[in-house]
């Protein structure tokens, strides 16, 4: 498995996503928003966390329109893997890779705590390290990680087992109270139609290590690594 890890100007998690990669035993290269072309062989490309663009007109809204993000539809079309966490998954979905937008959480105030998530399948190259219905225990942190999008479309992700994760209490159990930021559904993730797209609002990369906190978000890289790319 090779990964391109993307850095825009203001990426703050491209290390952390870097190392956790790694660790699962991928071989990693670094890709500069800028450029136009893939390095040859890459299976999985990262939209990784942070502040891109300082966050300026929406989260996202810039980056969503940078160079790679040619490359990275053009990768996303041929059935190659993309994941996007959290300033990533905001990326994607300006980007036009999975629909819907992400807007200021419900209480208007930054959110940066440890969070569990339902894993809805684990039948997809991301999540097959994971058992169906896994509560994980990861972290979150973002100011506009409310996801929205219209009636619709919602009925179609929900209807086509297009939710990856939802907010949930340690038991897996998906509640209003669980759900830091009133995402509709209390959805933290979603896959393209093709499975091959995955953006997420939490920080799966910075649970790899018991002696930081934890080890459930492995299970995510595990799974890419172990999994072969679409031809
Ligand atoms: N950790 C992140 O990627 C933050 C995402 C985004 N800048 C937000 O605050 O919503």
């Amino acid at each position: 498995m090779k990964a391109a890890v993307i850095t825009f100007p203001g990426s703050n998690r491209d290390g952390d996503v870097a190392k956790a990669l790694k660790q699962a035993g991928a071989e990693v290269v670094h890709v500069w928003h800028g450029d136009t072309e893939l390095p040859q062989g890459v299976d999985l490309m990262v939209l990784p966390g942070g502040f891109s663009y300082g966050d300026y007109l929406r989260t996202g809204a810039i980056a969503g329109r940078a160079h790679i993000m040619d490359a990275t539809r053009a990768h996303a079309a041929r059935g190659g893997y993309v994941l996007g966490i959290c300033n990533g998954f905001q990326i994607a979905c300006e980007a036009g890779l999975l629909p819907g937008i992400l807007v200021r959480n419900a209480n208007l105030k930054f959110v940066c705590k440890r969070q569990h998530l339902k894993v809805e399948r684990n039948d997809t190259a991301f999540t097959r390290a994971y058992a169906k219905g896994q509560a994980i225990d990861v972290c979150i942190a973002h100011g506009e990680g409310n996801y929205i999008t219209d009636a619709e479309t919602l009925a179609r992700l929900e209807g086509e087992g297009l939710v990856a994760f939802r907010y949930a209490d340690a038991q897996g159990n998906v509640t209003p109270e669980a759900n830091p930021n009133g995402s509709l559904n209390g959805i933290a993730g979603i896959y393209s139609p093709g499975l091959n797209v995955l953006g997420l609002m939490p920080h799966p990369e910075n649970l790899i290590d018991s002696l930081v906190g934890g080890t459930d978000g492995r299970g995510l890289f595990e799974s890419l690594v172990g999994s072969r790319k679409a031809a």
